[in-house]
């Protein structure tokens, strides 16, 4: 009740004027029954949209201006109903009806503009949260299957899975935060280092998944065997404590083989495990994979 408290006092005061002036004109069977009750149609609108913005509050600059502007529409609008009830005539009436409109329709657009605003940047962080790793800020694996499923680009790329070598370890020697702070500053590496039409991803905890675009098998193990060496000869430094660390990195194309991105993907993930199983910090391609088989 609190809540509403304004909402109805103001109900009730006008129901009460109304009900007088009814009574009173009534008698002399003066009024005009469709007219009026449009504009009492229009003041329950008015006052059901006060009640509805007092309810669905977000944020109390929009509720003032929706608040104001609803409330001055319907002080306008009961002013007409008050103009066609009352028996005496004021030159004023019309002059304060008009300016209550248009100072209400004014602060209710205003306050519309500014919940439309809101509603936008709320979205924009909606989709930023729902599309990226809050941690390294790349592309999430949800988003980054959705990005390739939209994409109408039918030239050949090529997939690298990245794995931090012995990650593990760091979380355990220097805990959790230094793993992180790994994470972030390995995922900013990688992304200075691909060219504006490649994409990365944070496939999962301490795995990233590259797509190079119109690359083949040999720029795809060049371009994997510099981003091995950047990172093995990079400075790691966290808390004064310096940080040793290399990744193994697998590769497979969409040259030559007629499989879906799916099985591309997997075949890379089979290429990082021959890379972990072959000593770790290297790079194997696919391709030598199936001729070793
Ligand atoms: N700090 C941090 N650690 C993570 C995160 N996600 C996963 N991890 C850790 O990554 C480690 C992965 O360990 P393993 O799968 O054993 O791999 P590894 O130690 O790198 O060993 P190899 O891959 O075989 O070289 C686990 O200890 C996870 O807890 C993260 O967001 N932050």
């Amino acid at each position: 009740m609190t809540r509403y408290f304004w909402q109805w006092l103001i109900l009730i005061i006008s129901a009460g004027f109304s009900c007088i002036m009814l009574h009173g004109k009534s008698i002399n069977n003066e009024i005009n029954y469709y007219e009026l009750s449009l504009e009492l149609i229009r003041s329950i609108i008015w006052l059901f949209m006060m009640f509805y913005i007092s309810y669905t509050r977000h944020n109390r600059q929009i509720y003032l201006w929706l608040l104001i502007g609803c409330g001055s529409l319907f002080i306008g609008n009961n002013m007409n109903i008050l103009d066609e009830l009352s028996t005496f005539e004021a030159s004023y009436y019309q002059e304060v009806e008009d300016l209550l409109f248009t100072f209400g329709i004014l602060c209710a657009w205003f306050g519309l503009y500014q919940l439309i605003q809101q509603q936008i940047t709320k979205n924009q962080i909606l989709n930023i949260a729902a599309n990226t790793d809050p941690l390294t800020g790349l592309l999430n694996r949800r988003s980054f299957n959705q990005n390739v499923e939209n994409s109408t680009d039918n030239n050949p790329s090529a997939y690298l899975i990245l794995d931090i070598d012995h990650f593990k370890q760091i979380n355990d020697t220097y805990g959790h935060a230094a793993g992180d702070y790994v994470l972030t500053k390995l995922a900013k590496h990688i992304s200075k280092s691909l060219r504006k039409q490649d994409r990365v991803a944070r496939w999962g905890g301490e795995e990233f998944l590259i797509e190079l675009k119109h690359c083949d098998s040999h720029t795809a193990q060049l371009k994997a065997e510099q981003l091995r060496t950047l990172i093995e000869r990079s400075d790691f430094h966290y808390s004064g404590q310096y940080l040793s660390i290399t990744v193994s990195i697998g590769i497979a194309t969409v040259a030559n083989q007629h499989l879906n991105r799916d099985e591309i993907i997997n075949l890379a993930d089979k290429a990082l495990y021959q890379a972990k199983n072959g000593g770790r910090n290297r790079v194997v391609l696919a391709s030598d994979l199936n001729q070793n088989e």
